[in-house]
């Protein structure tokens, strides 16, 4: 029961092998709560997957950055699902702001990709998240429910996902998002859930936040009770990220 707080730090296109040894040292080295407590996967980029799985302490888990959409071949560039199960990396995210932005990935492409990840074993952190002009002409709601509404239509099983809402005016800008608005968003994507999969998956689903998420303001966000955890950005490359694995125990306080 309940639902268990997840810790992600997502490092982006970040890291040569000596920063790369240096943040693995912090993760070695750092106090956290137990596993039962708070599940923390770390993300660095393809490249360093194979020795930061190799090195990194067991209770912590890996994720690759994205991942193809169909099965591998003549996909040049492209790091296939298969290829991440063979090398035992367990987690995706998919669906990044950076890559729907940047690389024009669209709803319905994020959302085959997280159905070809799954039937493939790999979990999915599958991300969410209006831009500022969104939400200030007052849509937020309407562009994380299509984008929720991609992936509910391809997927039967939500075992495997974790949701991160990540508003895109608050990721690499120092601008978190308050308590209150991080809780609006995962309350009614909860409802969402609810509504348009079914009360059970609302239930168990974490929803987790990502945008600016800092040692510093990581507990009043984890106060919220929507709120089952992080995805964090540059704040995951530093010694901080240790006291954003322990606001997991906000929840159990
Ligand atoms: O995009 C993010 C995590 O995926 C958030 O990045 P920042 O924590 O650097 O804002």
């Amino acid at each position: 029961m309940g639902r268990k707080f997840f810790v992600g730090g997502n490092w982006k296109c970040n890291g040569t092998t000596d920063q790369v040894d240096k943040i693995v040292k912090i993760l070695n080295e750092g106090q956290v709560p137990s596993p039962d407590v708070v599940e923390v996967v770390v993300s660095p980029p393809y490249v360093f997957l194979p020795v930061v799985k190799s090195q990194l302490r067991p209770e912590f888990q890996v994720a690759a950055q994205n991942c193809w959409v169909k099965k591998g071949g003549a996909f040049t560039g492209e790091v296939s699902a298969e290829m991440l199960v063979n090398l035992g990396v367990p987690w995706v995210i998919l669906g990044h702001s950076e890559r729907r932005s940047l690389l024009g990935e669209s709803n319905e492409f994020v959302g085959d990709k997280v159905a070809y990840a799954l039937s493939q074993g790999l979990k999915v952190i599958a991300c969410v998240g209006e831009t500022l002009e969104q939400r200030e002409s007052g849509s937020t709601m309407d562009v994380v429910a299509a984008q929720a509404k991609a992936i509910a239509e391809r997927i039967k099983d939500w075992t495997n996902v974790v949701v991160a809402y990540e508003p895109v005016w608050a990721i690499g800008t120092g601008k978190v998002a308050t308590p209150v608005q991080a809780q609006e968003v995962h309350s009614c994507l909860r409802k969402w859930l609810a509504t348009n999969v079914s009360a059970e998956v609302a239930e168990s689903t974490r929803i987790i936040y990502g945008g600016s998420v800092t040692g510093a303001n990581c507990k009043e966000l984890a106060a919220q009770p929507d709120v089952d955890g992080f995805l964090v950005g540059g704040a995951s490359l530093k010694p901080e990220f240790i006291d954003i694995i322990n606001s997991a125990t906000v929840k159990s306080a």
